[in-house]
């Protein structure tokens, strides 16, 4: 597992113009594919050194460099900005320097670094950074960067690097998708202890490529809704602990998270497969069912958390304990037997949700639910679980998927002068 690293020296004048730099390139300046590494390199300072001059408070880091990407096994932050583009460049170098300027910019973020200058010495410069995280410190700030199955269709000649069977994911039972809301060429998963730190990395990665990506959708989480090692089990807008059975051990991540060289594709090697799924919640109807009702649809307890085989959060679930009347105490309907890894012969995976809210609908109810991510090393662990809940899961009553994506994740980089995608491009 990774920990965060110590805060260092003040912020470097060479970050500021390498920065600017970027926005340069950002502006429609055509490289070739040495222009892109040089650009990444010259961006992208060791991680190990650096915080922002005057910061408070924030300090904690996570390094960016890295065998996995940050933001998988990182115990999850308190916020996220979730956001996925479509490429609007038409050329294979445009999305090269996309990928180039990226990734540069990111070692900096997560270091608490602008991306460019946020006061330009001209009066008449435009700020290269926009400025509302300056001063603030990187707050645990982690960018994962995904590469969803449209970006390898014939546009930039990258069919030949699509993994063996990685499509969009099958039509299933349970979702009402709303195609604003599915797919996309990339996403980035930015998560951090303080929304705007977040909010501000997203905002400047699309600024600075705006005239080769579009946003295409986005969605702002809070108050993580999944467990890391050693953290306290934060609760769902349902009022239910979760994440109390994630996946938390070295040797689980191996098994069920990180992909190895079966993907047929070097790039993927220390990657991860991303799903995500808006889903959301009737929360006013399920505000007024019984206690033993929710408690029988998650299998769980809701104050203490406990499977309803037994009286604390991490005892472990006894499927087959049967109850006074007959049948088993945790019902075969419910959400934790239906999912458990003891009844989907061995078959596990990472979430990292976030609740979420986006107001009020058009009638007044609360428009909020789960942004549901989870890693896998193989999307078909997704798939195959969501396919038994999508047909049988009492949880469906309460709830409706309507949005979605899968994201092939690369493994990390290895240094600076690289950068995500760098193996899709003639050196
Ligand atoms: C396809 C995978 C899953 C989806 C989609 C999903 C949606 C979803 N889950 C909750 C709340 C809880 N889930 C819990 C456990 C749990 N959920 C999944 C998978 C999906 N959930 C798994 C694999 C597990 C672990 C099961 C086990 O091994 O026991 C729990 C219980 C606490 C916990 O262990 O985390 C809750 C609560 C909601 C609200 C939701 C959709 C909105
Ligand atoms: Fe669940």
């Amino acid at each position: 597992m990774e920990t965060p690293t110590a805060p260092g020296p003040d912020v470097p004048r060479r970050s500021l113009i390498s920065g600017s730099a970027a926005m340069a390139a950002a502006g429609g300046l055509v490289l070739g594919a040495g222009a892109a590494t040089a650009a990444a390199a010259a961006m992208a300072p060791n991680g190990a050194s650096g915080v922002v001059q005057g910061a408070r408070n924030g300090d904690e880091r996570h390094p960016f460099y890295g065998e996995h990407q940050a933001g998988i096994s990182t115990p999850p932050q308190d916020h996220l900005v979730f956001t996925a583009f479509d490429v609007t460049a038409t050329t294979p170098v445009e999305l090269q320097l996309v990928l180039a300027k990226w990734s540069a910019a990111m070692a900096e973020l997560t270091n608490g670094r602008p991306v460019g200058k946020v006061q330009p010495a001209r009066a008449n410069g435009v700020p290269g950074d926009t400025g509302e995280a300056a001063d603030m410190g990187p707050h645990g700030l982690t960018l994962t960067l995904g590469f969803g199955p449209s970006l390898f269709d014939g546009r930039f000649g990258l069919e030949k690097f699509k993994p063996a069977g990685f499509d969009q994911l099958p039509a299933m039972a349970g979702e009402s998708l709303d195609p604003a809301m599915t797919g996309g060429d990339l996403c980035i998963q930015a998560c951090a202890n303080d929304p705007q730190v977040a909010y501000h990395a997203v905002r400047n990665l699309a600024r600075m490529a705006r005239t080769s990506v579009r946003t295409r959708w986005t969605v702002l989480g809070f108050g993580r809704a999944s467990a890391g090692a050693n953290q306290i089990t934060p609760r769902n807008l349902l009022g239910f602990k979760d994440g109390t059975r994630n996946i938390k051990t070295e040797e689980d991540f191996a098994e069920h998270v990180w992909v190895g060289d079966e993907a047929g594709q070097g790039w993927m090697a220390g990657g991860s497969y991303l799903v995500a799924r808006k889903i959301h919640m009737m929360i006013e109807t399920w505000d007024e069912d019984p206690i033993n009702d929710q408690q029988g649809i998650f299998g769980r307890t809701k104050q203490a958390g406990a499977p309803l085989s037994g009286t604390r959060e991490h005892d472990v679930p006894d499927f087959h304990a049967a109850a006074p009347g007959g049948g088993p105490v945790i019902p075969a309907d419910s959400h934790i037997a239906l999912a458990a890894h003891e009844n989907n012969g061995g078959t596990k995976i990472l979430r990292r949700g976030y609740n979420f809210t986006d107001g009020l609908d058009a009638v007044g109810r609360l428009d909020a639910g789960l942004m549901f991510l989870s890693f896998q090393r193989d999307p078909e662990q997704f798939v195959a679980l969501q396919r038994k809940l999508g047909s049988s899961d009492r949880l469906n009553e309460y709830i409706r998927h309507v949005g979605s994506g899968v994201y092939a994740v690369p493994g990390g980089l290895p240094a600076a002068g690289n950068y995500y995608g760098k193996e899709f491009f003639p050196g």
